[in-house]
């Protein structure tokens, strides 16, 4: 490590230190006993360092797996069922149990908690995006801890997110948060999965994106947790390109993770946070379509805060609404923005190549605006 990132280090943990709001994910793996069941005493550790960061005046939102750890006992199953429908199923019946743990445990410290299930289909369509915001926010204002869990009864097999990593990110995005801290079972990220000689501890993480190949990332170790370090990963690349420094350790040191003490790995935040708005075009929509530009409308784009005009737009792919999240494609078909589009696919394939005043006169007023705002527009 050289001196000039032992000092970013103190910085951003400085800033961990004195976040005011905090994304907290635990996993399954740092809730259960060996046997895969919810470990009560681990839970009410957990709980007593949110508790006492919340009492001195921390806002928290809990991201927590463990509601299928919670349940398989109660139905009988001796271990973790690995079929969806029955992980489903099973989450059902063990989300109340884990939420009741989680009221009884927080109730002794005066706490409140209210309970939020998300699917990913919420994270990805703008308004139950932004409901999800308000009620977040709303919770916080009210001095109650959010309790977040994948809504994995109803959430459909092929865009469920399946571990909680990618969740806690986008939770950290919708209600700004100023630092996420990931827990695991394991004290730190490592060069390759610490069971294997000679895995190297990493303590700091200046660059979270240029880390991504060198590390040995793998699958959860244990079976207990489902997304294992290249999840975490991910989740931390979202969080950190998204403004917020981001800490990952042992779920037994939350309370000096929360702290802002040294521990676990951090990685530094890589660019300032931007609007929450933004954030989610960038990290949360799924695209459905979009518009294939020319050479010099991806001039436009790339050398900064430009709209995307129909006099750039070569031709429309696939089909989507107005307001509905699309990529614009380069010549080549590469990815160049995504952004929200003004106007439906129909609407916009009689603007191609037309300028302002050639769309004013030929199609009316109306068609006079860019086909992508540049407020709704991310570069990629
Ligand atoms: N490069 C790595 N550094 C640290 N841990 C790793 C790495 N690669 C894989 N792992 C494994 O990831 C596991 C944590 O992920 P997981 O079991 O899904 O936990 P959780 O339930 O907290 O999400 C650790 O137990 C560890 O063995
Ligand atoms: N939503 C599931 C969590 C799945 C899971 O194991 O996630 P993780 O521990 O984050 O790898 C549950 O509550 O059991």
């Amino acid at each position: 490590m050289t001196d000039g990132e032992e000092s970013d280090e103190a910085a951003v943990r400085s800033r961990v230190a004195q976040a005011r709001t905090m994304v907290v994910k635990v996993g399954s793996s740092s809730l259960t006993d060996p046997h895969g069941h919810l470990d009560l005493g681990r839970l009410r550790s957990l709980v007593g360092a949110l508790a006492s960061a919340a009492v001195d005046g921390a806002r928290l939102v809990l991201v927590t797996s463990g509601a299928i750890a919670a349940g398989f006992g109660t139905l009988g199953f001796d271990q973790r069922p690995g079929d969806v429908a029955t992980q489903q199923a099973t989450a059902s019946v063990g989300q109340g149990l884990l939420m009741a743990q989680y009221e009884t445990a927080f109730a002794r410290y005066g706490l409140r908690v209210g309970q939020i299930l998300i699917t990913a289909r919420d994270t990805t369509h703008a308004v139950q995006y932004r409901n999800a915001r308000r009620t977040l926010c709303r919770l916080l204002d009210l001095g109650v801890i959010p309790i977040v869990n994948e809504n994995d009864a109803l959430a459909s097999n092929e865009i469920r997110f399946g571990d909680n990593d990618h969740l806690s990110a986008l939770i950290a995005n919708i209600v700004s948060a100023d630092a996420l801290v990931l827990l695991t079972d394991v004290d730190a990220l490592y060069s390759e999965p610490p069971s294997r000689p000679g895995a190297r501890r990493i303590g700091f993480v200046p660059d979270v994106a240029a880390i991504m190949d060198q590390v040995d990332a793998q699958g959860s170790v244990s079976g207990l947790g489902t997304g294992g370090m290249s999840t975490k990963l991910e989740a931390a690349r979202i969080a950190a390109a998204s403004g917020m420094p981001v800490v990952l350790t042992r779920a037994d040191l939350a309370g000096p993770a929360l702290a802002g003490d040294r521990v676990g790995t951090l990685f530094a935040p890589i660019r300032p946070r931007g609007s929450s708005h933004r954030l989610w075009i960038k990290f949360a929509s799924r695209p459905r379509g979009g518009y294939l530009v020319d050479q010099g409308a991806v001039k436009a784009l790339r050398g900064g805060r430009a709209s995307l005009l129909a006099a750039g737009a070569r031709s429309v792919q696939g089909e989507f609404s107005a307001g509905d999240p699309v990529w614009i494609h380069d010549e080549s078909g590469h990815q160049v923005a995504k952004g929200l589009s003004g106007y439906d696919s129909e609407e916009a394939q009689d603007m191609l190549g037309l300028n302002t005043k050639e769309l004013r006169r030929r199609l009316g007023a109306h068609y006079a605006h860019p086909l992508v705002h540049r407020d709704s527009l991310v570069l990629v």
